[in-house]
């Protein structure tokens, strides 16, 4: 290795001389570390850009360190910034995670955690850095059946393929539908370990009481009923990938035994005295916020550290772009084979309709809405009249927030013409049930200058 390689700078915000000393200690031999005690000179060494990283105390002698957090990211989005608090008040933290901080440790200091959490903030640089790469060429969007093109799941792509190469836990957060098990089929498909069993549990599935059971299995006569000897899931999974879905779902004391089956690789299967060991890649996840389900005391925060080795968050649907549009016309096709109908594709309408509704349930809704139009209708094109009701919510497709209308409203009581005339238009939709022809009819303008302006407003028909 080359003598010269320069040493990443990191940029240490501490007012406490023990813990700054701490840090030099624990982060000296690897990096550059400054340390300032105080936010004016914080703001001066940032300014500088004399950090790759930053690791930043909140509670800072003459300044608000969410303040500070902000105007740090005012001038520069990406660069990675560790806050760091004292009382792990999950408000403080919630909101500088809301400002875009990084990632979070409490005091005291844990030695592994922080070099965790700093080696996975550079890997989240260095990947955005590859993708932004990517996307500016052409790609395949379909991944392991993960349909999209948008930056925010080409993302993900990429952290899939480079988490999977090691062996390290992983953990999955996400809204309910936004494809966390597949993610999971993906990463392990993309290992080593494809060719043996990838095994999936969900604990919020199981009654709680047969969660061990399920987990670990079972010895002859461990309990009433356990008539046969059962083999769990952590055994079923040797050589292979054990997913568990909903981990937060699993009883406080299950997740200390998970624990030590994580630390060891070993377990106890039920009624048994034996210790089982096996080689296992674990892969987690939940759709809540697993700093919520801590606060709550639902998620050990030692598990969670455990588990979150690679943190993988998958986005909302509503925040893939026209991902929505490709992964629609997939699932027209797998759907209309699977329901033997006819339908070839949707009207641009429709398609604007996907786009601009905010899909809570994310792609599952997506995908029971087009099997509930696909299996009530028949025909080539799919229309605006063949859409649920409930996608189309009036002034939905105005995509201005309320904030920003009754700031307009305050300060000019007329509306500009593109919105009188937005509105106007959305009225005659409404009033005609969402059928183009017969709004355009009404306004006396032609069909395609109203197709036209539908699609340039995203309006929702
Ligand atoms: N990017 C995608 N492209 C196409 N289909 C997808 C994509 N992501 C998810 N799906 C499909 O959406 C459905 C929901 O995905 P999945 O079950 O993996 O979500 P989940 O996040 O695990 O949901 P939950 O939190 O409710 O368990 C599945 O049918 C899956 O195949």
């Amino acid at each position: 290795m080359s003598e010269n390689i320069t040493r990443r700078k990191i940029l240490i915000i501490e007012d406490n001389q023990t813990t700054s000393l701490i840090y030099r200690n624990y982060l000296g031999k690897e990096f550059e570390v400054t340390v300032v005690d105080n936010g004016a000179e914080a703001l001066e060494s940032f300014q500088q850009h004399m950090a790759d990283l930053v690791l930043l105390d909140l509670n800072l002698p003459d300044i608000d360190g969410i303040q500070l957090l902000q105007s740090f990211r005012e001038i520069d989005k990406h660069i990675p910034i560790i806050i760091v608090t004292g009382d792990s008040s999950y408000e403080q933290v919630s909101k500088a995670l809301h400002l875009k901080a990084t990632d979070y440790l409490t005091k005291p200091i844990d030695r592994g955690r922080l070099n965790v959490t700093i080696a996975n903030a550079f890997r989240d640089v260095r990947l955005t850095k590859r993708i932004s790469h990517l996307n500016s060429s052409s790609k395949p969007y379909i991944f392991h059946g993960m349909v999209g093109r948008s930056p925010a799941i080409t993302t993900i792509f990429e952290i899939i393929k480079s988490a999977a190469k090691s062996s390290a836990s992983i953990f999955i957060t996400g809204e309910s539908g936004t494809g966390k098990e597949l993610c999971a089929e993906a990463i392990h498909l993309e290992s080593d370990r494809r060719n043996r069993p990838f095994i999936a549990l969900n604990c919020a599935a199981i009654p709680r009481e047969l969660l061990e059971s399920e987990l670990f299995g079972h010895v002859r006569g461990a309990f009433t009923g356990a008539n046969t000897e059962r083999v769990g899931a952590a055994k079923r999974a040797d050589g292979g990938t054990l997913f568990l879905d909903e981990i937060g779902e699993l009883p406080v004391d299950l997740q200390s035994k998970l624990l030590r089956f994580i630390q060891t690789r070993k377990f106890q299967p039920l009624g048994s005295n034996e210790l089982v060991a096996v080689d296992v890649r674990f892969v987690c996840a939940t759709n809540r916020d697993p700093h919520e389900a801590i606060a709550a005391g639902i998620l050990r925060e030692d598990l969670y550290y455990r588990l979150n080795v690679l943190p993988i968050h998958l986005p909302p649907l509503r925040e893939r772009g026209d991902d929505v549009v490709l992964i629609a016309r997939e699932l027209l096709k797998a759907i209309s084979l699977e329901e033997n109908k006819s339908f070839q594709r949707y009207s641009n309408a429709v398609e604007s309709v996907f786009r601009v509704y905010k899909w809570p349930g994310n792609i599952r809704e997506l995908s029971n809405t087009i099997r509930k139009i696909i299996v009530l209708n028949d025909g080539d094109v799919i229309t605006p009249g063949m859409i649920p009701s409930n996608l189309i919510e009036p002034r939905q497709q105005i995509t201005q927030s309320p904030a920003e209308d009754s700031d307009q409203a305050t300060v000019n009581p007329l509306q500009p013409m593109w919105k009188v005339e937005q509105e106007v238009i959305l009225m005659a939709l409404k009033h005609c049930d969402g059928r183009v022809r017969k709004a355009a009819k009404l306004l006396e303008i032609d069909p395609s200058t109203l197709y036209r302006k539908i699609e340039r407003w995203n309006l929702k028909v």
